[in-house]
């Protein structure tokens, strides 16, 4: 069976193959493609399915999952096998979740629930063929009020930075990113461990599924996301990063779903959330493991619904966006512990991505520390660019680095500023005097995590350790962590002058990191 039509919409006509055993539903798919106006075949079967493959190609196929003869996995695994372009849409009976994670896993693009919203399935499939989707009405930006009625209403929060790292240009103006200033060229570093990162994001930015990336903080975890949004369909819309360990409680459901004017005090008009700012984009949702429980459920239902519904608002809007989350936790840990939902940790956790941490690809340093010199000294209109001398980038290669990328850009920051010739010196990078040798670093490679942190410097001795099986075990874990935290975070305050860039650098935290557990802790400058 096969019809087609003349192209109602812009851009160049795609060719369509839908496999579905449901006559009733192969016409719905048809008729609703057609009017889109993409050429269109159909299947019944998987072995139709392949015949039709073996004669031509498509741009893209959409496929039920079931099919009489087999799955539409087989289809997607011969289509891998064969290296074949096409890009893949499956259609999973709903609330199947195994599926479509296991689509997602062997290649396919996206997937849809049943019964399939037919405007989501538009949606899907243009989005899949790169063509984007009309955009929807804007509405207006303002900064958040008091949240007298989004949730518990509480004082109205004090003005902080905003979580989103990046405010996103309007989507008129959205543009392709320049292959030479994009994500991906950004990322540095030859080693085995970075070519295999950037064999994932080649993988992954060729589909929707969702992915999750894990690492220390300032690994570059950030950067692989957008590494990710560049390199994919969606690198012309927007990509907005969200920080969910900085936004106050109360302001989370206002924050990522919009609110209609009048839904609470403050709210004078509309204002489109993070869902809506990323629609046919990218949401990078950081520190995710962050996300109080009554958020993850909310959180959980927009990304399987696709929808949002704003703070006020009776309806919702379909939304498409793609969902990449970072944490430097252990997800799994969290949800053994009940602090995350299994079911969003399932559905965030399709394609794993480890960033590693640097002092594991040590032989990065001379590459990544060239690389952001040049893009620090620029910005600071410092000409010519230092370079590292021989004995600052032996120094560099000794150092442990447990603040990762960041704690080596915060490094060369203080350098550039010191050193003001054409060379960076060892003595410019004011590293700590016990910097690890060779034999500790080694050592450091070979431990578990936990020993590591050990080594650094957090673990205690033996004799320590033999005292700590006698010792009284806390009552409450969090609120003596708490304590210890704080009391760290006093102390590296106090020896950088409350300076809190400095003292976060010294701890391998932000400052955006840091103004959060300061705020968190309740510690002020009186302190
Ligand atoms: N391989 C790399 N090459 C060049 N610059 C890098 C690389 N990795 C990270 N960076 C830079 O290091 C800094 C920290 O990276 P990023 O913010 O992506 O880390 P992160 O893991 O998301 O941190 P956090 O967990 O604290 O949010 C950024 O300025 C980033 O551009």
């Amino acid at each position: 069976m096969s019809s087609s039509s003349s192209p109602a919409a812009v851009g160049p006509t795609h060719r369509l193959l839908v496999v579905d055993d449901e006559p009733d539903l192969r016409t719905l798919y048809e008729l609703t493609l057609l009017r889109e106006g993409y050429e269109l075949e159909t299947a019944g079967s998987v072995s139709e399915g392949l015949a039709r493959l073996q004669a031509q190609s498509y741009s893209a196929v959409i496929t039920d999952m079931r099919l009489p003869d087999g799955s539409g996995l087989d289809l997607l695994h011969w289509l891998e096998q064969q290296g074949r372009g096409e890009k893949t849409l499956v259609i999973t009976a709903y609330g199947s979740a195994e599926n479509a994670v296991e689509a997602l896993k062997a290649g396919a693009y996206d997937y849809l629930t049943k019964p399939v919203d037919l405007r989501q399935f538009r949606l899907v499939v243009a989005s899949a063929l790169g063509r984007v989707p009309a955009a929807p009405p804007v509405v207006a930006k303002s900064p958040i009020a008091a949240p007298a009625a989004a949730a518990a209403p509480t004082a109205a929060p004090e003005p902080q930075a905003s979580p989103v790292a990046k405010t996103p240009a309007p989507r008129a103006a959205a543009a392709a990113v320049p292959a030479s200033n994009s994500a991906l060229s950004r990322l540095a570093g030859q080693s085995p461990a970075m070519q295999e990162v950037r064999a994932l994001i080649d993988k992954v930015s060729r589909s929707m599924a969702p992915v999750l990336l894990q690492g220390e903080s300032g690994t570059g975890k950030e950067l692989v996301a957008r590494a990710i949004h560049d390199s994919g369909v969606r690198a012309r819309q927007r990509f907005v990063a969200v920080n969910c360990g900085a936004i106050p409680e109360q302001l989370l459901e206002a924050e990522f779903f919009g609110y209609r004017k009048g839904a609470f005090t403050g709210a004078h008009e509309d204002r489109e959330g993070f869902f809506q700012a990323a629609d046919g984009g990218t949401l990078f949702l950081d520190e995710i493991g962050d996300l109080p429980l009554a958020m993850q459920s909310k959180l959980l239902r927009s990304i399987q619904e696709r929808s949002v519904r704003p703070v006020g608002a009776v309806v919702e809007a379909p939304v498409n966006v793609r969902i990449l989350s970072a944490t430097h936790k252990d997800l799994s840990a969290e949800v053994a512990a009940g602090r995350f939902r299994q079911d969003l940790f399932y559905r965030l956790n399709v394609i794993q991505l480890r960033v590693p941490p640097l002092r594991e690809r040590i032989e990065d340093v001379a590459q990544i520390g060239e690389r952001v010199l040049q893009r620090i000294a620029q910005d600071a209109g410092v000409s010519p660019v230092p370079r590292l001398s021989a004995d600052a980038l032996e120094l560099l290669g000794r150092y442990a680095f447990p603040g990762n990328v960041r704690e080596l850009e915060n490094l060369l920051h203080r350098a550039l500023a010191l050193s003001g010739g054409e060379w960076i010196m060892a003595a410019d990078l004011g590293l700590p005097e016990d910097v690890l040798d060779d034999s500790q670093l080694g050592a450091f490679d070979a431990l578990e995590p936990a020993e590591a942190g050990a080594v650094a410097g957090l673990g205690e001795s033996d004799e320590a350790l033999d005292q700590g099986q006698s010792q009284e075990l806390p009552a409450d874990l969090a609120v003596y962590l708490d304590e210890v935290e704080r009391e760290i975070l006093l102390r590296a305050l106090a020896r950088h002058r409350f300076n809190r860039t400095a003292a976060g650098a010294a701890l391998g935290l932000s400052l955006r990191q840091i103004r959060y557990r300061m705020a968190r802790l309740g510690i002020t400058a009186g302190d």
